[in-house]
């Protein structure tokens, strides 16, 4: 059985005190049986997140990592750091980083190596943009981007990654693909992991849903067979949004 797993992009949103705001605010209220929930938080509220986090349910993520351990890379933040500090969860590829950052699919595949050598949890973001929608290439460019993130990952790896599948005309712009067509592709991208593995390895990893993801419409998805989550931007920045979308995952 898969957990369904619900987790927080902030994106570049909240200071510290929002940030401990906001945690006081769903400690205890956002921890729910049976549903896993990420809060993937700018690095410079980390610290005080995860100390906030200690002895709650909640998992804390970065939205970044750099693959190298350290060296000259004005700016970067490594999975060596990130594990110092207790975090859990990394999100590698968000197509705000791969369109404004020039994330290679190599680059996201280092980085994936790079969480995993260090201990943290990949949420690997993969999904089209319009005009490949438009063009019928959605399932293409998923298979892509799906199998460069997995090279040289071993099966017993491979169980612990989270997908996100966000289509990107879907991110921020209240346009959410039907819990239909998002199941489809889910399904699709659970086949080319078990061409990659085995189906017993497809079986395991959990595939979230992420685009303009709302309290009203999370249990949609989440009732879909092959949709294990969601990666929530927007609706994820306020308290009582984040409970109810952990909630809708029950
Ligand atoms: O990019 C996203 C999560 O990573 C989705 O953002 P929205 O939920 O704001 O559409």
């Amino acid at each position: 059985m898969r957990k369904p797993i619900i987790a927080g992009n902030w994106k570049m949103f909240k200071t510290v005190s929002e940030a401990a705001a906001f945690f006081a605010d769903v400690k205890g209220k956002a921890e729910i049986d049976g549903v896993e929930a990420v809060i993937c938080a700018p690095f410079t509220t980390l610290p005080a997140l995860v100390e906030a986090a200690k002895g709650t349910t909640i998992a804390i993520g970065a939205q970044n990592l750099h693959f190298e351990d350290n060296g000259a890379f004005t700016g970067e933040i490594s999975g060596v750091m990130l594990k110092d500090l207790g975090v859990q969860y990394v999100i590698i590829g968000h197509s705000e980083r791969r369109a404004y950052f020039a994330e290679s699919d190599e680059i996201v595949n280092k980085k994936v190596h790079a969480a995993f050598k260090h201990g943290l949890t990949p949420i690997v973001c993969v999904g089209e943009k319009l005009e490949e929608r438009e063009a019928d290439q959605t399932k293409d460019v998923c298979k892509v981007q799906t199998e460069a993130a997995f090279q040289g990952i071993s099966a017993a790896q491979a169980v612990q990654v989270v997908i996100a599948y966000e289509p990107i005309w879907a991110i921020g712009t209240g346009k959410s693909s039907t819990s239909a067509d998002a199941e489809d592709v889910i399904a699709y991208i659970r086949s080319v992991v078990a061409g990659l593995y085995d189906a017993a390895t497809a079986e395991a990893v959990r595939i979230q849903y992420g685009g303009s993801v709302k309290p009203n419409n999370v249990a949609e998805y989440l009732g879909q067979p092959n949709i294990d989550g969601a990666l929530v931007g927007g609706a994820s920045l306020e308290a009582a949004s984040f409970i109810q979308l952990v909630e809708g995952a029950k």
